[in-house]
């Protein structure tokens, strides 16, 4: 059979870490960049006789992800230790939910080129992070150094179930629970620093079968272009095994991205092999009614939520919606700035190009901006009315991004008042069309080709300044269209 009768089926684990200030059961930082080894204490070392305190914070927020995704919050879950040995695990164990996960039954919606698809969420668990293990990869070194600044910092794993079908679907999950746990404020979604990690377990069946075929688990995918290359090499190369008649073995393996393959780390354990039991130094973890309601009253909109309303409180495209409302922060400068303006979708436009180019050009985060909504209202009502051309506009907003001066300002010094005046433009029209009489009479005899002749005269004698639309209504009245 070809890879095309056969079904990919994947399932994503996102680990995201909590955005608090201290460890999850210990008071050291969670700052990122110390010197190795600085941020920690007897507790997060594994020193024997130091016992855990549970960092309340880290409760709230896996409560706040939990109520976004529709997910049921347990009164009460369990800690249990994952018992392995790898030298950034000093303890021997890793602290964890396992049968009794803190959320359970949640969904994400997601866009598909087939519509909406609702992917349910199996669970969402508590544990914490593990140390990192430095390499010296030089000839003369050999050796490997531990540093346990991220022992200890916490970790919320989110679980699908294998509903997605295609890598696209997968990426598009990934993008969507990052911008939610973004706008929750719960995670900064950082792909690249790690600090929002995914693993993708992907299996094949064939077409129309109900039976999931053995899963491999994906790991090292830390952008969403990763993600897709390796669910996509991944389950070609397991029908590739399927088709010469081997069968796919449960395993690690490894995203390569140098060679664009994924290949084999580990056989997977299966969970009898962690040891699980539960963590006899924690209690169980109840979380209260009261805690619950006031995470619940405060939920912020959420991204698409925010979106069906920015469809219909402003008129925008599904499209530009989507983009406007992806990040918490530019959502409400849009809606800070839509307040000063007349025509939404026009300043969806601004949004969409201009600006999005000078953020992007410039390195500038939208908290540094240095002009105000109503500026930008001004500029807008400006072209409306046709004191500026849309093109000097942009210059306009250059500067205004740049110096935070006023719109009316900008356009005054630059001189680039466009001339709406029309006496002023009458005249000039009127003086090149006499001067250019020989002209005129072909236009009139069916030459339309030198229009464009009589446009590029008048534009030149007002130094490009002409309001474009007055020059062009005069000029077919004078020529008699
Ligand atoms: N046949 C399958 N094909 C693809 N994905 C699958 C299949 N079966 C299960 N999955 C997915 O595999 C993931 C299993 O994650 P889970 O955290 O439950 O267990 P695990 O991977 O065994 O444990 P660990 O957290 O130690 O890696 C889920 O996202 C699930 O949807
Ligand atoms: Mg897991
Ligand atoms: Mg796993």
């Amino acid at each position: 059979m070809p890879l095309s009768d056969f079904q990919t089926v994947i399932g994503l684990e996102v680990h995201a870490q909590l955005l608090t200030q201290s460890k999850i059961f210990c008071g050291c930082s969670t700052a990122f960049g110390a010197e190795p080894n600085h941020h920690t204490c007897p507790v997060c070392l594994g020193m024997p006789g130091v016992l855990p305190v549970l960092n309340q914070r880290v409760v709230e927020y896996a409560v706040r992800t939990g109520l976004a995704l529709g997910c049921t919050v347990k009164p009460t879950s369990v800690w249990s230790r994952k018992n392995y040995f790898y030298p950034d695990l000093p303890k021997g164990y890793q602290i964890t939910q396992y049968d009794q996960p803190i959320c359970e039954w949640g969904e994400l919606v997601i866009d598909t080129p087939s519509g909406e698809k609702t992917v349910r969420v199996r669970r969402i668990h508590l544990e914490e992070d593990a140390g990192k293990s430095v390499h010296d990869a030089s000839a003369s070194g050999g050796q490997s150094l531990v540093d346990l600044n991220r022992a200890g910092v916490p970790l919320m794993e989110i679980v699908s179930e294998p509903d997605l079908r295609d890598a696209d679907e997968a990426v598009e999950y990934l993008k969507v629970l990052r911008d939610v746990l973004v706008y929750l404020g719960v995670n900064d979604g950082n792909l690249e620093e790690g600090s929002f990690r995914c693993d993708a377990n992907v299996s094949v069946m064939p077409k129309g079968s109900t039976t999931y075929g053995q899963r491999c688990e994906l790991k090292n995918l830390n952008s969403f272009r990763f993600l897709k290359q390796a669910i996509e090499y991944e389950a070609a190369r397991q029908v590739d095994v399927l088709e010469s008649g081997g069968k796919v073995d449960q395993e690690t393996r490894l995203w390569d991205v140098n060679k664009g393959i994924t290949r084999s780390m580990r056989s997977k354990e299966d969970a009898h092999d962690y040891r699980y039991f539960p963590e006899p130094d924690l209690q169980p973890l109840i979380v209260s009614d009261a805690l619950r309601d006031a995470q619940a009253k405060s939920l912020p909109e959420l991204p698409r939520a925010k979106r069906t309303r920015f469809m219909g409180q402003y008129g925008l495209p599904a499209y530009d919606a989507r983009i406007l409302t992806a990040e918490r922060p530019l959502a409400d400068f849009f809606e800070a700035c839509a307040a000063h303006v007349s025509d939404a979708k026009k300043l969806s436009n601004w949004f969409l190009g201009e600006l999005s180019r000078l953020l992007k050009e410039e390195g500038t985060p939208l908290s540094a901006l240095r002009f105000t909504p109503a500026q930008l209202g001004e500029l807008l009502a400006t072209v409306e009315k046709g004191t500026v051309s849309a093109n000097a506009a942009k210059d306009v907003l250059g500067e205004m991004f740049r110096t935070g001066r006023a719109p009316a300002d900008i356009i005054a010094e630059k001189g680039l008042a466009q001339v709406s005046d029309v006496g002023a433009v009458e005249a000039v029209v009127d003086d090149i069309l006499a001067k250019n009489a020989g002209e005129v009479e072909k236009y009139k005899a069916g030459k339309k080709s030198v229009y464009g002749f009589f446009v590029g005269q008048v534009m030149k004698a007002m130094k490009g300044k002409g309001n474009p639309g007055l020059v062009n209504e005069l000029l077919k009245k004078k020529l008699g269209d």
